[in-house]
């Protein structure tokens, strides 16, 4: 398990170290680190300032008080530089390696329809957009805080360590007819002090982290259920909804407020015990000190040195205690991202069971085309089949038979199958699917999807295809940013995918119940529509209302159980 975290991470973490822009990271890493160890080198000099500056208080030498200020002034004035240039260039290789590995993710989740192919694979609970945006900020975040904060800490550590067992001098300590020599004291006491402290903290603030947990969780589902609401406000209206939703809203924000209380009252027994410690941390060096003070061993400059350099030790110790809690939030986004990974490149690496090639003069072919389910059930088995240009082809069956996978196989995105499709060399074809997508942004772009506004067409163009789709009232709004896909009705929408037809222009066209919102006669209006200025246009429908019929000369009939069979519509209508 511990490998595989590993692995995990080294998996997530090399990629932009071995990258073409790795020189420029590693460069700036190497320089963030080094101002780190600079920043150490200058708090060990402005601790040994301590020394001097009370010794020379100590021994009212006025003459040296104002060198010794402009001194100091100078150290502070280079660890303000440099302690803001640290986390300045810190946050600077954070956003580098964020925008790296966030432009991979992106372009991996389109690659090969992979957003797509996740949901097939009924991976879709990972949440791409979370991945995408939340954990890899925080991977990228936490790594740093972490990789950093450790050699930092690790630095003054061992800097102040051994400032403070060269102050400490040795305590002799009698006990009975013996006496113990400590070496060191100062520093093993304030170890000793730090690891109890931080275990105690422990102790009292563990429950914080569950509580924290729950917090978020809570609030989420809060947040969530007044999403539903906004998504499904029609819904809710028409049910007169509100008492019920109003019950779920009070019931998920009262578990938020009764575990903030938990949390209030834990966060206070914590504090009450860090204020305490803090003042504590104050006096325990004095104390410690005080009897090589008084004894003469010390002067005051060493003494005011020994509790600064002991709290430097205290707060590196506590830091890799306190870190385990970093430690943890960061294995959690370990382990979701690595899934992602996973079943992100297990999406890539999908091959597709049918092959699909441009070939086929003017006409699309099937040969032994078997389209099947990820359980392997075949939905059409051996399908052979040439549909020259022109073809006008209605793909019936029962619901479930298969039909919008048959255009999904014909499409290229579902993997599951065998056999092979020859798509006409050269021809522009286009799918539209029940449901049209309207992209954010203006009414222009809505139309022109999958193209750019720029490239669909002109002004004029655009306006002359919503007026041939009979949504003439929308030209003046083509620039109107809105959410298209809730201001339209559904029938509207697939008028407008109906303009995005004509604006194409495609050779071949394939609708799946591209126009199940409308009535009869609009339907009607739109296949004639298409049939007047597309001359020649190729057309595979798949639709259940029987008024298609007129519109197509051929039936592709999906029985179910994987057979298939094509008849003219003529004879369809004669039997
Ligand atoms: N991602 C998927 N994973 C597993 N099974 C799926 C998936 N998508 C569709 N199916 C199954 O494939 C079968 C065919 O679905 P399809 O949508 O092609 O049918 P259809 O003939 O178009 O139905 P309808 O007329 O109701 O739209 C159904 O049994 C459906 O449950």
């Amino acid at each position: 398990m511990k490998k595989n975290f590993a692995r995990a991470f080294w998996h997530l973490f090399r990629g932009y170290w071995s990258s073409e822009h790795k020189w420029r990271a590693r460069g700036l890493l190497a320089f963030v680190i080094g101002l780190n160890f600079a920043s150490v080198y200058l708090l060990v000099r402005i601790n040994s300032w301590y020394n001097e500056f009370y010794n020379a208080l100590q021994a009212y030498q006025a003459g040296s008080f104002w060198p010794l200020v402009g001194e100091f002034t100078a150290l502070a004035f280079l660890y303000i530089i440099i302690a803001v240039y640290a986390i300045y260039l810190r946050q600077m290789l954070q956003i580098k390696w964020r925008t790296w590995m966030t432009e991979r993710y992106l372009s991996g989740w389109m690659k090969h329809q992979v957003y797509y192919r996740l949901q097939v694979l009924g991976s879709d609970t990972d949440n791409p957009d979370q991945r995408i945006s939340e954990d890899i900020n925080q991977f990228v975040t936490l790594t740093l805080q972490l990789l950093l904060g450790f050699l930092k800490q690790l630095t003054t550590l061992a800097a102040f360590g051994v400032v403070l067992w060269n102050l400490s001098g040795a305590l002799t300590v009698p006990i009975g007819s013996h006496e113990f020599t400590i070496y060191g004291y100062m520093f093993w006491f304030s170890f000793l002090y730090s690891v109890a402290g931080t275990f105690c903290a422990h102790l009292v603030g563990r429950r914080l982290i569950g509580l924290n947990f729950d917090q978020q969780r809570f609030e989420a589902d809060f947040r969530f259920n007044m999403m539903r609401v906004r998504e499904n406000s029609e819904s809710v209206a028409f049910y007169r909804g509100e008492p019920a939703e109003d019950v779920g809203f009070k019931e998920r924000f009262a578990r938020v407020i009764q575990n903030y209380w938990l949390l209030m009252r834990r966060t206070k027994l914590l504090n009450f015990y860090v204020n305490g410690y803090g003042q504590l941390a104050i006096i325990v060096p004095l104390v410690l000190a005080a009897p090589r003070y008084f004894g003469g061993a010390m002067q005051l400059g060493g003494l005011m040195q020994t509790v600064s350099a002991f709290g430097r030790v205290q707060d590196a110790l506590s830091y890799f205690v306190d870190s385990y809690d970093t430690i943890a939030q960061l294995a959690a986004v370990i382990r979701r991202l690595a899934s992602f990974t996973e079943h992100m490149e297990r999406a890539q690496s999908l091959t597709d069971g049918v092959a699909r090639e441009r070939g086929g003069k003017d006409a699309l072919a099937l040969s032994g085309l078997d389209v099947a389910l990820p359980d392997g059930r075949r939905l059409m088995r051996d399908c052979t089949l040439t549909l020259p240009a022109g073809s006008r082809v209605l793909v019936t069956g029962v619901s479930g038979s298969g039909k919008s996978t048959l255009l999904r196989t014909l499409a290229g995105i579902w993997p599951y199958g065998s056999g092979r499709v020859t798509l006409p060399e050269g021809s522009r074809i286009l799918f539209l699917p029940q449901r049209p997508y309207l992209p954010l942004g203006t009414l222009r772009q809505a139309l022109a999807y999958p193209q750019t506004a720029a490239a669909a067409g002109s002004q004029q163009a655009m306006e002359a295809a919503l007026h041939d789709v009979g949504l003439g009232q929308l030209a003046s709004r083509l620039d109107q940013t809105d959410d298209w896909s809730r201001i339209l009705s559904l029938g509207e929408q697939q008028r407008l995918a109906f303009a995005r037809v004509l604006l194409v222009r495609p050779q071949w066209v394939f609708l799946d119940e591209a126009t199940s919102a409308l009535d009869e006669p609009r339907e009607q209006e739109m296949y004639d529509l298409l049939r007047e200025r597309l001359p020649g246009l190729s057309i595979v429908s798949v639709g259940h209302r029987s008024t298609l019929f007129a519109q197509h000369d051929e039936e592709l009939h999906l029985a179910g159980d994987g057979s298939w069979d094509v008849r003219a519509i003529a004879a369809v209508a004669d039997a």
